[in-house]
């Protein structure tokens, strides 16, 4: 008998449309349908990958913020606090600089763990202050992360391993960027879609031609009832 192997699915870059930006809807029905657990492990706020589990209409298994917000459908546990890389932002706009979101800032609103900055922000003083703060910074090509350095989205599936039925030496992870090495390193096979950058591409153990949804959807379709 086969099965399908449990899913680690990164959003950004990777559930995208090939180009760039929304989720490809064709990735709803196969996430839907997958007979194995599926994780959403991202560097967005929590709410948002709980809502896309919502709404595509499967159990919630999250991790979120890069490692910081882990969900197993029963508990949720953090990792870091917000308040460290709040002080981080706090100086750097003493410094002139923005978060680059706007006044309602709907990407840091529910983040728990980490601030998030927008790319068209200056990152040389967000790294600096960070440092002096113990923090790190991370480029997911979709925003800088002022985060503390234990949380992994890697740990995180650990997390959800402990408390879940869910095997990770044959899980399957698809990803995009430096945030999903971990993921990488944490499962049985890895795939890194065209668009990744090198550092996922150099951890994955396929880089694949396809990008952003296309490539994802040709991994689903190889793997399925593969376990
Ligand atoms: O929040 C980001 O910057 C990227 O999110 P992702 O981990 O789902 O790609
Ligand atoms: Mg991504």
């Amino acid at each position: 008998m086969t099965a399908d192997p449990p899913l680690v699915l990164d959003i950004d870059g990777t559930l995208t449309r090939p180009d760039g930006w929304g989720i490809d809807p064709r990735v709803f029905d196969p996430i839907r349908d997958w007979e194995a657990p599926v994780v959403i492990a991202t560097g967005k706020a929590f709410p948002y990958p709980i809502a896309l589990c919502h709404f595509i209409g499967v159990p919630e298994l999250v991790v979120a913020e890069n490692g910081g917000v882990v969900y197993t459908g029963d508990d949720v546990f953090f990792t870091a606090d917000r308040e460290a890389a709040q002080a981080v932002t706090e100086e750097y706009r003493a410094a002139g600089y923005t978060l680059g979101w706007g006044a309602e800032d709907t990407v840091n609103r529910w983040r728990e763990t980490e601030i998030a900055v927008n790319l068209e922000q200056p990152i040389g003083p967000l790294r600096e202050i960070a440092a002096k703060h113990g923090l790190e910074v991370i480029d997911t090509g979709y925003a800088y992360h002022v985060k503390d350095t234990t949380p992994t989205k890697g740990a995180g599936l650990e997390t959800i391993a402990d408390h879940v039925p869910i095997d990770l030496e044959a899980a399957v992870a698809v990803g995009d960027s430096v945030n999903d090495v971990s993921s990488f390193d944490a499962v049985g096979r890895s795939f890194a879609v065209g668009n990744a950058d090198e550092l996922a591409k150099a951890a994955a153990d396929e880089v694949l031609e396809d990008v952003h949804a296309d490539g994802t959807l040709s991994v689903l379709e190889r793997v399925r009832g593969t376990a």
